[in-house]
């Protein structure tokens, strides 16, 4: 295709539609996906995947690895498309198109978007250990960016490939006494998780490893997959930075006889957790007033911008003196009926109220993803709703 020829969005399929839906907002964005995982873990796989099967949709992958391995990949891809002439833009033969590049995501991305409308999501894959929180921050609301590519570009979703082989081993050897590891900030940071190689693991050890990353994130949905084997729908247009529902949809997971079925994890659900440091904090909120509310929205505040709890009681301070959010998704229900989503990456957040309010859940909550998330964090919490 000439680079100058502005194509029209191919017309989906139904299901395709479904995936797609947006408001008209939405549709002048193209939704972009961050792809980050464990070294080995399948990150090549899934994309080789998505840019080889036929499933209806034109995504732009951009392959954002350094020296051999893009090579390699590159290679790979031009095999799977017919023998196509090494680009930095690809045309497949499913209507994706690949580029692989070793410059920084952003680059890629201009390039990209001078080609809009002959695509309708980018993925993009961050190299190696990479933690997916600033990238993520960069394309959710920046307002610097608001200007530049925000404007034609939303944030759909972080994905985060899990090896199942080595992935615990992976997050016991990134720790350091200090910091949270990379691992753990990409489990963290994630949306959507793929537990893959679940072939190579025993059954029981897959079911451990899956209970550690439900620990460490419980508000992302978990799909168990072989050779990243993943119902492209689960993973694209999942709008997890949109004021919409934020939960995996419910903690029944979906039996399936092959192996290659993907299903959600159906553990109950933990209320804390802390592995090396990171530790993720799952709170209920009961219906509130306005009031409450606001008080909400500060009490979060506080803690993103401040790194501490509100409220004079030394001890408290001193008690979360680490605490630092990565990560924090919520829904609270308002005694007037409606619904309001908190999102938050790094100190970023917002509290918007919800486009589609799906039934009428009987109470709220609260997921916080960071260090020092301990008791009194709860209980400052709390405090918020106790005097109603
Ligand atoms: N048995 C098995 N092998 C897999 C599976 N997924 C990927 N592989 C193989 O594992 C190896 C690594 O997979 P990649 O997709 O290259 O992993 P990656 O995350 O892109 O690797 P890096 O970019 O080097 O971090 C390849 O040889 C894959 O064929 C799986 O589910 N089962």
């Amino acid at each position: 295709m000439d680079d100058d020829e502005v194509p029209t969005l191919i017309t989906q399929e139904e299901e395709a539609s479904t995936l797609l839906e947006h408001d008209e907002e939405k549709l002048s964005k193209v939704p972009l996906t961050i792809i980050c995982g464990f070294l080995g873990a399948g990150k090549s796989t899934l994309l080789k995947r998505i840019l080889t099967e036929q499933h209806g949709f034109r995504i732009a992958v951009i392959m954002n690895e350094f020296g051999d391995t893009a090579d390699i990949e590159a290679k790979t891809i031009n095999v799977a498309s017919e023998g196509g002439e090494s680009e930095e833009f690809l045309e497949l033969a499913n209507g994706c198109l690949c580029c692989s590049i070793k410059d920084t995501g952003i680059a890629a991305i201009e390039k990209l978007m001078q080609r809009k409308g002959g695509f309708d999501h980018i993925l993009l894959e961050t190299t190696g250990l990479a933690d997916p929180g600033p990238i993520a921050s960069l394309f959710w609301h920046n307002e610097e960016f608001a200007t530049g590519l925000g404007r034609d570009i939303s944030l759909d979703g972080v994905i985060c490939v899990v090896d199942a082989v080595f992935g615990p081993q992976q997050m016991k050897e990134d720790q350091t006494s200090e910091t949270v590891g990379e691992s753990l900030r990409q489990i963290a940071g994630a949306d959507i998780l793929l537990l893959n190689k679940t072939d190579l693991a025993s059954p029981e050890s897959v079911d451990t490893t899956a209970a550690l990353l439900r620990g460490i994130n419980p508000a992302a949905p978990i799909h168990r997959t072989v050779r990243a084997n993943v119902d492209i729908s689960k993973i694209l247009g999942v709008r997890a930075y949109a004021a919409a529902p934020i939960f995996p949809p419910s903690r029944t997971h979906v039996h399936g006889n092959d192996e290659q079925d993907h299903e959600h994890e159906h553990a109950p659900e933990p209320t804390h957790y802390e592995l090396r440091g990171i530790s993720s904090l799952l709170v209920a909120v009961p219906v509130l007033s306005r009031e409450r509310l606001d008080a909400l929205d500060e009490w979060v505040r506080t803690v993103l911008w401040e790194g501490r709890l509100p409220g004079n009681a030394s001890d408290e301070n001193e008690s979360a003196s680490s605490l630092s959010i990565l990560r924090c998704k919520g829904l609270f229900v308002l005694d007037s009926g409606s619904q309001y989503v908190l999102q938050g990456v790094r100190s970023m957040y917002e509290i918007v109220e919800a486009e589609d309010v799906l039934g009428i859940p009987d109470a709220g909550k609260l997921v916080l993803i960071g260090t020092g998330l301990d008791s009194r964090v709860r209980d400052s919490l709390e405090r918020i709703w106790a005097s109603q």
